[in-house]
């Protein structure tokens, strides 16, 4: 049944529009999948491996546009990169503070991390010129909040709207350690100051509102660098200049992907999934305890320790879902799934809200009034809060003509969405899905029975 009721159309290469076609009869989902490397971990395997001494081997890295354009940054600074689409990529690090000048601007893509955890590393590299760039959705994107503590150290950063949105210049300099308290609970900040502070001379330290990712932590360790971890107070610090050295990482698959998945298999009547080697780092898995407290029926199974990540199979069987709040300190730890829970929530009896995550404004696309805009124009009842959205659950969806406004999350919520919705719906430019997952619509194929 499921190559009638998902087609990719292809016009010319692109855009693509995705069609769900859901038979009358209805459909369920069935199978075990297997969703790529995760995103955060694979970006900073690629830079930690380029600034070590030494080979890096990585396993199960993300073959996503994101991973691509740091591994492009990072070549065409000096350092080696094996072929990507290999199972075994090799980076030959150049060592710190050895990465060599571009003679052209680095592109970062569609990629919020790419840019904002390579500013930290550009501009500590005294006596060197860096431009750096992005599409159109990353230069829209705010810069400030990096380059204001990079700022503090000593950076020297020049971009347009008072040097807060790419193209931006740098020129690397001897910076000073500082003690940033990071107004936003955010691991690109966090990471690009202390990734800034790994030539300078003494103690860089970072203090968040709350505790985001900590995959740069646990990774800077295992490449060798001393860090001081206070969870008392969310406050990390390197004491620099530190030495790296290549590791062998092995990339878990991505929660934020599996996300997908794990909503699909709740909303979806009959259905019942699979999820292996997903990612569990306690700083990811918000999404888990949101669909807890909406009642989804998802058990961890085969639980372990890889590399340095917990990591454990998941298992969503069909439940019925109620409304909840999310809110506070878990919003950045699951901050990225909010499109896929807003579809949760649609499908879910009673209200939802979402709280205290403005920052959803200011990512690929304002996935905020996004998402409410098109699952509305499904018939679905949302209303935009300025931090957030208010869903009533319950109104049966039906198919209509949707756009992913080039956004990877916003594309492949709307085709969850979707499969329980009456009729077709159709959603423009879907390939943007590609940036954190290639294999997407594959697999979905794959799991429609
Ligand atoms: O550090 C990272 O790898 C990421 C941090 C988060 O962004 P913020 O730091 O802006 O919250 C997240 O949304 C992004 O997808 C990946
Ligand atoms: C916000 C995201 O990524 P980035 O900030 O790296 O573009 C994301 O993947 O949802």
């Amino acid at each position: 049944m499921s190559a009638s009721v998902i087609t990719v159309e292809i016009k010319q290469n692109l855009p693509h529009k995705l069609v769900v076609r859901r038979p009358e009869s209805g459909l369920s989902l069935n199978g075990n999948i297997r969703v790529p490397g995760d995103k955060s971990i694979s970006h900073r395997a690629l830079m930690l491996g380029a600034l070590a001494e030494g080979e890096t081997r990585i396993e199960g890295l993300l073959l996503g546009e994101d991973p691509r354009s740091t591994a492009s940054c990072f070549q065409a600074m000096g350092a080696e990169v094996s072929d990507l689409n290999t199972e075994l990529v090799r980076v030959k690090g150049i060592g710190l503070d050895n990465l060599l000048e571009p003679v052209d601007v680095l592109d970062a893509g569609n990629s919020g991390t790419t840019l904002r955890l390579m500013l930290g590393i550009l501009s500590s590299h005294a006596g060197r010129f860096f431009t750096v760039t992005g599409d159109s959705s990353l230069r829209s994107r705010p810069m400030s909040r990096v380059v204001k503590p990079l700022e503090q150290m000593g950076a020297q950063i020049w971009g347009r709207d008072n040097n807060s949105k790419a193209p931006l210049a740098v020129s690397g300099q001897n910076l000073k350690p500082i003690h940033y308290h990071s107004p936003i609970a955010s691991a690109q900040v966090k990471s690009c100051v202390l990734l800034a502070g790994l030539l300078v001379e003494g103690k860089t330290t970072v203090t968040e509102p709350a505790l985001s990712r900590d995959h740069s932590e646990r990774m800077l360790q295992a490449f060798g660098a001393k860090l001081d971890i206070d969870p008392e107070t969310n406050s990390v610090s390197v004491n620099g200049p530190v030495k790296l050295y290549g590791q062998n990482v092995v990339v878990p698959g991505d929660i934020s992907s599996a996300a997908f998945w794990l909503v699909a298999g709740a909303i979806v009547s009959d259905s019942e999934l699979l999820i292996e080697n997903v990612g569990v780092n306690p700083t990811r898995t918000g999404v888990l305890e949101a669909l807890e407290m909406m009642g989804a029926d998802i058990t961890r199974e085969n639980e372990r320790e890889v590399a340095g990540e917990p990591v454990a199979d998941l298992r969503v069987r069909s439940s019925k879902l109620k409304g909840c709040t999310i809110e506070g300190d878990i919003i950045p730890r699951l901050i990225d799934e909010i499109p896929i829970l807003a579809v949760a929530a649609v499908f879910a009896e009673g209200s939802t809200v979402i709280k205290d995550a403005a920052e959803l404004r200011v990512k690929e696309s304002d996935r905020i009034t996004v998402m409410a805009n098109q699952l509305n124009a499904m018939g679905a009842s949302i209303s935009e809060l300025p931090d957030g959205m208010q869903i009533t659950g319950g109104t049966p969806l039906t198919g209509a003509e949707l756009d992913s406004f080039t956004d990877h999350r916003i594309a492949m919520s709307l085709a969850i969405a979707a499969l329980n919705a009456s009729g077709s719906t159709e959603i423009n430019r879907a390939e943007a899905a590609s940036v954190s997952y290639p294999d997407f619509f594959d697999t979905l194929k794959s799991i429609i029975k």
